[in-house]
């Protein structure tokens, strides 16, 4: 590194502490990582480096000297008996080999083992078991101290609440990295996609996340799961790790099979390759490769520093990276209305998969990186994760290059974009016609667990809204009258996307389709897998060879790509791997009734090829007819159209609070339009309520009053909810569904129940307390009559309600108290 002043390095010093306390707040408190782990690192390494430097500039609570948590409010802090640190990491294998070599001298010998374990990405966690039992989890937190989160753990299955057999110590320390397999964090995800909730970032940090959470029935759906690979105690009895961790095994803890005693450093780098790609095959993320000396006396010789054992480090493997070219910037509009960008590459080989597009996330994205069209940028692609750009290769920048400018309108829609103060993203706020808002909104009515219309999935939404057959639910219900103008509409699948400014691109597949004859549309798709690492224009060019190889009709399909290729080039437009603009397409088609001008324009309000064509009412050839229809994507026969409409009939039986639940007021999930229904047992009833009435009800707090009487405020619902009625759904509440009343006994009295209970789960003693007519209430208050306290009741609201002098029965007080 170059020479420094001293007052260079302590500017340096302070701006990458404040710069790395900024992105440990974001890791370890909120769960976001805004740079890579490897970015991060590169901070962290740049600081220790400038420290050894300048040890007098130094602060003890610089960032390098401590590990990068803390702990939080919400939960009960906990001291950890033996202090629970971080590791010292490296990228380079000659790092790695200097590791080694202070290994060496600090033992004096090289008789010593490397016990090599994968690098888990999840989150610490120490466990203290007394007699056989699970007694304490708790958080690595600041190191020293940490987060009891025992009751969040307790859900995990195979964490051993009770240990079988008996020669385990009366207590030890237990530790080992909790973790979400990738499998549950992509369940989780296409859950999310389907309800249109943002996605989850990774696996790490839903684990963190979810360990945070307060109510540990959230926690137990979510099948976290845990790798040990460290035992502390008193009388272990044991010399080695590796015994260790064979008796952690037999004590039935689960621990990951992919561990080797190394014998020497050569083993050890071998074990680090033959994992390099393996590691993927793993049901979680991994990010390197812990080696610990496996003799526990030799880790007491060698100590450590203040914030990692010196008797262990963590080799990372640095993600794949590649340098592509940067053609365009999209825009995604997601369906609650939020704007992504995506960039579109020059296609790159990475980590095995060809990549071609990248997520840019936001606006501050590009700004952070100071995008410009063309630019050669590096994409990074770790293991599962949706590629990356990670910085722009400047030397490569043409002089004339133009920076990215975000777009200010909807590509679907044309909207002005708008962005809340402090928000990254941008959003459309058209609301009501904005097609991808729509199709959220729509996608949820239909929902399985709403109307339940699985005749009407994504695709055909899709083609429907696009097309403006529906902009809204009662919509939906008038497609009955309108079969004929259905028949032969498109569904236009994923073969068309938008333009950064709204103009229709058409699957380079269907294009080439539609140009050449006597090709099918297979052996084109073959075609185009095979030469899936090449660009746009090499592919064209390989695709006219392929056409004189084919014979059939050669000259006239090489005729037809030459004045495609002719129109492209003389479109200035996005660029996007594998789709075309639908102008240049039908110009051919079209060419001498309709200018390229012309052509362009209309296809920047339209969605669709049938539109376009609809929209120009031309005469059209046979020919021409042919040709298009080769362009368009598969259309509605009288099958699909009749199927369809048979499920929309049948929704029509859905019961009240799946009707309400349906119309997707903001806030009101399943479980809230039950308790609304049941309460109100008919919409009116709802849509007159005022806000008392509404916050008397045990589950409504402020903010659903707020959107309950947001949206009944809004004439357009109302006149929605009537045409609905008139077409027969359910406002109100069948008779048979009508909720029992088992008894007035607790008839005025505010209850709250807390802890586990014997006779009851959790939902169980709510419903019995509404039965009987009571009121279940959420927080300890001095409002309350009593409380039912059940074991393990959270000490914090016990604390609380002994102050407020809240009384407290138990679980068979309570039972007697409504048998009576
Ligand atoms: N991207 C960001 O913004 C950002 C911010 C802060 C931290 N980070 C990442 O987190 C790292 C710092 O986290 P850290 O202090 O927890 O260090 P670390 O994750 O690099 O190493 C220590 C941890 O490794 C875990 N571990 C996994 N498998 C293990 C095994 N087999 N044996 C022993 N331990 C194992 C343990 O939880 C242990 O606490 C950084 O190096 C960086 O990669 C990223
Ligand atoms: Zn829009």
């Amino acid at each position: 590194m170059d020479q420094i002043t001293k007052e260079a390095a302590k500017e340096k010093i302070e701006k990458l502490t404040r710069e790395i306390n900024y992105h440990n707040q974001l890791y370890y408190q909120e769960d976001k990582s805004e740079i890579s782990d490897y970015e991060f690192d590169q901070l962290m390494e740049e600081l220790v480096h400038l420290e050894e430097q300048f040890p007098e500039l130094q602060d003890k609570n610089s960032p390098s000297q401590h590990v990068g948590g803390t702990i939080t409010k919400e939960f009960e802090t906990v001291e950890h008996e033996t202090r629970m640190l971080s590791l010292g990491n490296t990228y380079s294998k000659e790092e790695l080999e200097a590791f080694d070599e202070r290994v060496a001298k600090g033992l004096g010998h090289r008789d010593y083992s490397y016990f090599c374990e994968l690098k888990f990405d999840g989150v610490a966690i120490s466990l203290i078991y007394e007699n056989g039992d699970l007694v304490r989890a708790v958080t690595r937190g600041d190191g020293y101290k940490g987060d009891d989160v025992t009751a969040n753990v307790k859900t995990i299955r195979n964490i051993p609440l009770h240990l079988k057999g008996n020669d385990y110590p009366e207590k030890f320390d237990i530790r080992g990295e909790i973790f979400l397999p990738k499998k549950e964090f992509e369940k989780i995800n296409a859950e999310r996609e389907a309800n249109g909730e943002a996605l989850l970032a990774n696996p790490r940090n839903t684990t963190s996340g979810t360990l945070k959470m307060q109510d540990s029935s959230i926690v137990a759906k979510r099948r976290l799961n845990c790798y040990f690979y460290q035992l502390l105690g008193e009388d272990l009895s044991v010399e080695n790790h590796n015994e260790a961790v064979q008796l952690m095994e037999k004590w039935g803890f689960n621990v990951s099979p992919t561990y080797k005693n190394c014998n020497n450093f050569e083993e050890v780098l071998d074990y680090i390759e033959s994992w390099r790609e393996k590691r993927h095959q793993l049901p979680l993320e991994t990010d390197g490769v812990v080696l610990k000396v496996n003799n526990y006396q030799h880790r007491e010789t060698l100590g450590f520093t203040a914030k990692n054992p010196r008797w262990a480090i963590a080799y990372k493997y640095k993600a794949e990276s590649a340098e592509s070219k940067l053609l365009s910037v999209t825009y995604q509009v997601g369906r609650t209305g939020a704007i992504t960008p995506v960039a579109n590459l020059s296609p790159v080989s990475l980590a095995g998969t060809t990549v071609k597009r990248a997520s840019l996330h936001n606006a501050n994205e590009i700004e952070r990186l100071d995008l410009h069209m063309g630019d050669t940028v590096n994409v990074e692609k770790g293991g599962e994760i949706i590629p990356k750009i990670t910085g722009v290769v400047l030397e490569k920048r043409e002089n004339s290059s133009k920076p990215i400018s975000y777009i200010t309108q909807c590509p679907e829609c044309g909207t002005p974009l708008e962005r809340k103060e402090g928000e990254a993203k941008h959003f459309c706020p058209n609301t009501t016609s904005c097609p991808p808002q729509v199709l959220g909104r729509i996608e949820h009515f239909v929902h399985k667990r709403a109307m339940d219309i699985d005749s009407l999935g994504t695709e055909r939404l899709r083609a429907l809204i696009t097309q403006g057959y529906i902009s809204n639910p009662s919509d939906i219900y008038k497609l009955k009258d309108q079969k004929q103008q259905l028949l032969g509409l498109e569904i236009n699948a994923d073969q068309y996307t938008k333009s950064s400014n709204g103009y229709l691109f058409v699957s380079l597949k269907k294009a080439l389709f539609a140009i050449t004859e006597g090709i099918s549309l297979a052996s084109i798709e073959k075609f185009l897998q095979s030469n899936e690492e090449v660009d746009q224009a090499h592919k064209l060019e390989a695709f006219e060879n392929f056409i004189m190889e084919k014979k059939n009709k050669a000259s006239l399909n090489q005729a037809n790509l030459k004045k495609l290729q002719d129109v492209l080039s003389k479109e200035n437009f996005d660029k996007m791997e594998d789709y075309l603009p639908v102008s240049s397409v039908l110009y051919l088609f079209l060419g001498k009734q309709v200018s390229l001008d012309e052509l362009n324009k209309i296809t920047r309000k339209k969605n669709t090829v049938h539109d376009i064509v609809l929209a120009l009412s031309l005469d059209l050839t046979q020919e021409q007819k042919d040709k298009i229809k080769r362009l368009k994507g598969n259309t509605f026969q009288s099958g699909v159209i009749s199927n369809m409409l048979k499920g929309i009939e049948a929704s029509k039986n859905q019961s009240f609070e799946k009707v309400l639940f349906a119309l997707g007021i903001r806030n009101i999930g399943e479980n809230t339009a039950q308790i609304l229904a049941r309460h109100f047992l008919n919409i009116d009833a709802l849509i007159q309520a005022d806000q008392e009435e509404l916050l008397a009800i045990n589950g409504v707090g402020e903010t659903l009053v707020q959107s309950i009487q947001e949206y009944f405020a809004q004439e357009k619902h109302l006149k929605m909810i009537e045409e609905l009625k008139q077409e027969g759904l359910h406002f109100e509440i069948k008779k048979e569904d009508k909720p029992e009343v088992a008894s007035e006994k607790l008839k005025g009295l505010k209850i709250l129940a807390s802890g586990k209970f014997e006779h009851f789960k959790r939902d169980e003693i709510i419903e019995t307390i509404n039965s009987h007519g009571g009121q279940y209430v959420k927080s300890v208050s001095k409002n309350l009559d009593f409380i039912i306290e059940g074991a393990d009741m959270g000490p914090s609201k016990k604390e609380k309600a002994e102050q407020l002098g809240v009384k407290m029965i138990s679980e068979e007080a309570f039972l007697k108290m409504i048998k009576e």
